[in-house]
């Protein structure tokens, strides 16, 4: 059986590195192309790169993707910073490359899929949810990726259920302590030292609450999802948004 050939951008970050390391281990992957800042796309071509895996910066990763899709090189995209506008520039690219595959992952992390899973389950039965994403202090965006798609996905399953406007009596937040309104879910954002990446997600009725807890202490708890992604891309052409599509959830 001939190899599948992946490339990783961003292969000099801290995702991307650990990237490497699991292509590299992994049965039937061969690494052809490491690229960083600095690097030209064009290695990827020339590698004879068929998946491309993507951690580098929401600031760059639309260049890369639209490189990749005229390219015809499939990709497994961890970077954040995806809004709906991005989502809807990358089926445009691949709407002229039908037959390529994009997977966009908030989160590789399968305890860290579940939590989203699992909060969009619950939130139909409460009447106030809020969402804490904890990280490390390098991360460079904020809220997390994580943290936006679980909130997206909370907000679509309260509106399903025809769930009124949560509650809440603050008129009075010059310093925005009531967190960031996405879809209208509170999502506050901890930074700091020690921490890689968690979140919490709470759920509050009359007398109880509902906490559904998700931590990745090594960023090696992402890279089972990163290499299912890798394997799986490239037969699934188009536009997949969150890895839980590439999984049996039951
Ligand atoms: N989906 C998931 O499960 C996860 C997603 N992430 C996301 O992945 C992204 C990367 O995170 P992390 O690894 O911690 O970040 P790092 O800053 O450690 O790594 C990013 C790497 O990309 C490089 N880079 C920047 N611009 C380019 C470019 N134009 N071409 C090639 N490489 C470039 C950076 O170089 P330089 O430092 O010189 O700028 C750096 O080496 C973030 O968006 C983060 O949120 C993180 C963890 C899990
Ligand atoms: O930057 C990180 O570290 C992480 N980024 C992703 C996000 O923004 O959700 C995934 C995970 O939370 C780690």
């Amino acid at each position: 059986m001939t190899a599948l050939r992946v490339a990783v951008i961003g292969a000099k970050g801290r995702m991307g590195a650990e990237a490497c390391r699991a292509v590299e281990a992994a049965d039937g992957l061969e690494l052809v192309a490491q690229v960083d800042q600095g690097d030209a796309l064009e290695a990827l071509v020339a590698a004879g790169t068929q998946v491309v895996v993507d951690f580098t910066h929401p600031g760059v990763v639309m260049g890369n993707l639209e490189f990749c899709v005229r390219n015809g090189i499939n990709a497994v995209v961890g970077t954040s910073g995806f809004t709906p506008d991005r989502l809807d520039a990358i089926r445009g690219w691949l709407a002229e490359q039908p037959s390529v595959g994009v997977l966009i992952a908030p989160n590789f992390g399968i305890g860290a899929v579940l939590m989203m899973q699992f909060a969009a389950k619950a939130a139909r039965f409460y009447e106030s949810v809020e969402i804490v994403e904890l990280h490390h202090p390098n991360k460079v965006d904020a809220p997390s990726g994580t943290a936006r798609r679980t909130a997206e996905l909370v907000a679509e399953a309260r509106a399903a259920a025809d769930l009124p406007a949560m509650p809440d009596a603050t008129t009075d937040d010059p310093d925005g302590a009531r967190g960031a309104k996405v879809d209208g879910i509170p999502v506050h954002a901890v930074r700091l030292r020690g921490l890689v990446a968690h979140q919490e997600v709470l759920l509050g009725d009359a007398g109880e609450m509902l906490t559904i807890r998700h931590d990745s202490f090594d960023r090696t708890s992402f890279m089972p999802g990163v290499i299912l992604g890798v394997r799986k891309v490239g037969s699934v052409p188009g536009l997949t948004l969150g890895l839980e599509h590439f999984l049996d959830l039951g």
